[in-house]
């Protein structure tokens, strides 16, 4: 790589989206989702995506992440385009620099909290003992220090929530998706999750990409967007 090119990847945003375009058929009747999607976040970055149900949040986080291919258009993680790699590169960006939450928080039932945090380490090639330092540490800054050894049906949603954003920043991911959440907690454990998600933000400088429904989180993300006609649009979540 050229000085040049260095320079424009380190300087590049944490995500970036150009064009993105996606469509699904209804019966014979297509159905564009995603339209021509441009979207750029910045490190440290937290971004609230709002949109009513079926618009794309899920397809646009699933596309940013790695997960799925867009019909057309790019997806660029830390400057580099990951268009046009092969499965295997693609997996090797999603482990390593991207990190999900989900409405469901899909911790692996047999595995302690602890556990949980330390199996991404320890598939990214970390030895047992330092992912389990690093597990503990993150269990410590999400205030769930004294539940390490608990298994996740021993836990409270919101308690599972809060392992569920540890484990997905175990590997100081570049780029943090959310798809909702907090959608199944009471308003009181959602901001708590929050709270607790927005100081480990700060502090790590992971950019950050929020799917929400509830306005009050957003208004707190610094910036909002919304999905209107398949493209990327501002929005404000309040006034
Ligand atoms: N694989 C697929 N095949 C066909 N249609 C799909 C597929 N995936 C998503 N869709 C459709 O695309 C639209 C957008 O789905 P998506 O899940 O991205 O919406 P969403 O904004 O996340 O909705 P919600 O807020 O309800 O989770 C929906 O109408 C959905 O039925």
């Amino acid at each position: 790589m050229n000085q040049q090119s260095m320079a424009d990847v380190t300087q590049a945003p944490a995500l970036a989206l150009s064009g993105i375009t996606r469509t699904f058929s209804e019966g014979d009747q297509p159905l564009h989702i995603l339209n021509g999607a441009d979207f750029t976040l910045a490190a440290g970055e937290m971004v609230a995506l709002v949109a009513p149900s079926g618009t794309g949040k899920s397809t646009l986080l699933h596309i940013a992440g790695l997960l799925e291919k867009p019909d057309s258009g790019d997806v660029f993680i830390g400057g580099r385009n990951c268009s046009d790699l092969n499965d295997e590169a693609r997996t090797e960006i999603r482990r390593n620099d991207i990190g999900f939450v989900y409405q469901f928080h899909h911790l692996l039932p047999e595995f302690t909290a602890l556990e949980n945090i330390m199996m991404p380490q320890m598939i990214a090639g970390l030895a047992r003992k330092v992912a389990a330092e690093r597990a503990q540490e993150l269990l410590d800054y999400m205030r769930m220090g004294a539940r390490a050894k608990h298994r996740p049906s021993e836990l409270s949603g919101g308690e599972q929530q809060r392992v569920a954003v540890a484990r997905a920043v175990a590997n100081a991911p570049r780029v943090l998706l959310l798809d909702e959440p907090t959608g199944n907690l009471d308003p009181v454990t959602a901001n708590y999750v929050f709270d607790a998600l927005s100081a480990l933000v700060r502090a790590s400088r992971v950019a950050t990409l929020f799917a929400t429904h509830n306005l009050e989180l957003a208004a707190r993300m610094d910036r909002a967007i919304t999905l209107q006609d398949g493209k990327i649009a501002p929005f404000k979540p309040q006034g």
